[in-house]
């Protein structure tokens, strides 16, 4: 609802939906009412809209998107127009953030006050629509096309002292201030200076004349920062009409353009992220623990083991969470090269303004290098980041158990080894977890977080919320090899060799990839994080091309399907990027080029083997790269490894950068149609058989098209829960 007050001659609207102040209709409704009595109060001089409670309006109501309630009247256009048509000054009076509609409606007032402390912006790109509220016809009128063209397209929130320089914002209040009772008096100044210019839709667009060139210059950039996203390009081409066309035609344009991608399925999947983001936190450990009844313990101290890449982003991010943070090596050089990088890391973020000096002077502070586990004792939580070897790990583990307090939890940022075996090294097993960051770490937003057979419910608790202190999309997942990110990737790169085999070079198969919407194709990104790191893997499994005894077929592992091409790379020393060469070529920069020598060590290899390359459709190699991760993540849900769709689609959108604007892959397996995706795997399945694991379906995915073909993706868990309690 909204609230309305009188200070004297000065009408005081306060929106009061907590806890975001969004628009709903409840709300609109009564703000067009509030309106209608302030204007026909003769006492009533001037208007002030704000937000009680947190923050201004932040925007719609997400919640009421693709429901009708969202096109019920009044709508945020019409009271925009009533705000503007006001005889008397409104004003609007920003504190928290004016997003979304939210700063719509402050655009259709005569005057604009915030707090120095506030955001604004137009995120709407962010959910796959555009400002629908007259957004992209007034913001260019007050900040210019170039602005406007910048902040609607990546909808990125600014500071209101940013909104200030532009002219968006008429007055910034400092912090401390008291900013309704400034909008009052800054309204009263206004009676009777006349309305004409401050009604925006009276205005032109300044740099109207250069509409061509910056629309060109933004295409651009929204074409390699968006890939495959259409609202940027819609919201862009909006804009444009702003310079072109009277307002009237313009919100004409701006009421198509939303028309069009309220229809898409890219506004479903940004929804859904968005509120997929929210609902990670809320975590659920089956039969142990959720995020409503376990309580986290106090951590005041983390202690970081092993300070290779992992480990120093890791602390890192422990001291941006304000934690002290032991940094540990038993080895003295590398623990100074290590201290030497943090320190150095600190200071440039200081120097980038990423933080202040009061920060950065704390987290210097907070570092205490040791270089031994007794040093480490009294620590409320140590994570393991060393090599990748289990046995390395279960004597750290072991070593860590002996000397740390009894209340001491250790977890391993392990990102593919058995959780249970490490805990099973100590005799606290219930003080164990996986914390599994993603590199670099004091950078990428995702934290899967690992729960074992005995990790207590505390235990969870903490590791859940000291994501959360970091910052971090922190998810929980049960404990399996690759847990859920790399056990599905697994599947991923497995295919890629295949494709390879049978049809394509890398390029082709990226530039798939790319055009679906990822920033990098599958090849170049095993370049850039180092091909040998796979053949590790693949060498700690016994199978790579080098191990096999004489005689063993060179596309057999016993009787699965094997492709040694990745092998191949990396016994000629092209690791990738690190060494200038591996699927791809790079000549001084990070560019990758086709390379002649990786098609001659597949054209040779697919001679060796007599495979006469066929010709290969898009459609083809997006569904093979796609579907096997797809399958193995329903394999996932049917295992209780993950307990949503929504918690892997958050993994592969923030660990692996699927593309958001299709959700995830469980979320674009529904966009689908899960009958259609099935078909495919069984199509495969048929064809490969056993010596393609991969492509067999999964029982949860088969169940559901056969009883409920393509249920919404909010009902797969609830009906197999369903299904399994009468079975
Ligand atoms: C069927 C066809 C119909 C056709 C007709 C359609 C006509 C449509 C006309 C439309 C007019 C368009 C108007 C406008 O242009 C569109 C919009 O305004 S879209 C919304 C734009 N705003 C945003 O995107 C902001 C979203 N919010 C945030 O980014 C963040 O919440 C925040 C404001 C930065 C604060 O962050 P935090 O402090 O971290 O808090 P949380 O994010 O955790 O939020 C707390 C809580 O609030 C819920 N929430 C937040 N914003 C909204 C919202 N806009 N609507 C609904 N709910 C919201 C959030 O989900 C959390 O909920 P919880 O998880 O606690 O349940």
């Amino acid at each position: 609802m909204a609230l309305y007050s009188r200070e004297d001659d000065v009408a005081i609207i306060a929106v009061n939906n907590p806890p975001m102040n969004a628009l709903s209709h409840h709300v609109r409704k009564d703000l067009i009412k509030f309106l209608k009595v302030a204007e026909a109060d003769e006492n009533v001089t001037a208007i002030v809209l704000c937000g009680d409670g947190r923050t201004f309006p932040v925007g719609a109501d997400i919640k009421e998107f693709h429901k009708s309630v969202s096109a019920l009247g009044p709508t945020i256009i019409d009271i925009v127009h009533a705000l503007e048509k006001s005889s008397k000054p409104t004003v609007a009076a920003i504190h928290g953030s004016a997003l979304g509609g939210g700063l719509e409606l402050a655009l259709g007032c005569h005057y604009r006050i915030a707090m120095s402390t506030s955001k604004v912006g137009l995120p709407e790109v962010k959910l796959g629509i555009l400002p629908g509220a007259g957004g992209t016809q007034r913001l260019p009128r007050v900040i210019g096309l170039d602005n406007a063209m910048k902040w609607i397209a990546y909808g990125h929130h600014h500071p209101a002292g940013v909104g200030a320089s532009l002219g968006l914002i008429d007055r910034i209040v400092a912090k401390g201030g008291d900013i309704r009772r400034s909008a009052i008096l800054f309204a009263r100044s206004m009676v009777g200076k006349g309305l004409g210019q401050r009604r925006l839709s009276n205005v032109s667009v300044p740099d109207a004349s250069k509409v061509e060139e910056l629309m060109a210059k933004h295409l651009k950039e929204v074409g390699l920062r968006t890939r495959g996203a259409l609202a940027p390009v819609v919201c862009l081409q909006v804009i444009k009409s702003s310079a072109l066309l009277s307002y009237k035609d313009g919100l004409e344009s701006e009421r198509q353009g939303m028309m069009t991608l309220l229809a898409s399925s890219e506004s479903k999947a940004q929804i859904y992220s968005f509120f997929s983001e929210r609902q990670v936190s809320k975590w659920n450990a089956p039969g142990i623990a959720n995020h409503a009844t376990a309580k986290p313990m106090q951590v005041r101290s983390i202690a970081v083991v092993g300070l290779g890449t992992m480990g120093r982003g890791i602390a890192i991010s422990s001291l941006k969470a304000g934690k002290k943070t032991y940094v540990v090596e038993l080895n003295s050089k590398a623990l100074a090269a290590g201290v030497k990088y943090i320190r150095g890391y600190i200071e440039t973020m200081k120097k980038r303004a990423q933080i202040s000096e009061e920060q950065a002077a704390a987290m210097q502070s907070a570092i205490i290098p040791v270089s031994s586990y007794n040093g480490i004792a009294n620590v409320d939580l140590v994570i393991e980041a060393v090599f990748e070897n289990m046995k390395i790990k279960k004597e750290i583990f072991g070593k860590l158990d002996k000397v740390c307090k009894p209340s001491t939890i250790l977890a391993s940022n392990t990102s593919t080894l058995d959780i249970d075996e490490i805990a099973s090294a100590t005799k606290r097993p219930e003080k164990v977890a996986g914390m599994h960051f993603f590199a670099p770490a004091h950078i990428m937003l995702l934290l899967e977080n690992i729960y074992g057979r005995k990790s207590s419910a505390e235990t969870i608790a903490t590791i859940m919320d000291i994501g959360k202190q970091m910052k971090k999309i922190t998810v929980l997942v049960g404990n399996c090899v690759g847990f859920v990110g790399n056990r599905m990737y697994g599947y991923y790169t497995t295919e890629s060799v295949f494709i390879l085999e049978e049809a394509a070079y890398p390029e082709q198969v990226d530039k798939v990839l790319t055009d679906y919407g990822f920033a990098m194709g599958r090849f170049q990104v095993g370049d850039l994080s180092g091909n040998d790191i796979g053949y590790k893997i693949r060498t700690g499994l016994g199978i790579t091309h080098k191990q096999q005894p004489a005689g063993t077929p060179e596309r057999k592992r016993g009787v699965l399907r094997y492709c040694p091409l990745g092998d191949f790379l990396v016994e000629k020393g092209r690791l990738g990027l690190k060494v200038g060469k591996g699927w791809y070529k790079y000549e001084g920069s990070r560019t990758p080029i086709p390379d002649p020598e990786v098609r001659k060590i597949i054209d040779e290899y697919r001679t060796r083997h007599h495979i006469v390359p066929r010709d290969i459709s898009s459609e083809e190699v997006l569904q093979r790269m796609l579907y096997p991760l797809i399958n193995e993540g329903f394999k996932i849900l049917e295992e209780g490894i993950a307990a949503n769709p929504w918690d892997i689609d958050m993994i592969y959108q923030y660990g692996y950068a699927w593309p958001r604007h299709t959700g995830g892959p469980m979320y674009y397996a529904f966009t689908i149609g899960l009958p259609q995706v099935l078909k495919v795997i069984e199509e495969h399945w048929k064809a490969a058989g056993a010596s393609e694991p991969h492509w067999q379906p999964s029982t949860m995915l088969t169940w559901l098209v056969e009883n409920h073909g393509n249920p919404d993706i909010s009902q797969w868990m609830p009906l197999m829960q369903k299904h399994k309690s009468k079975t």
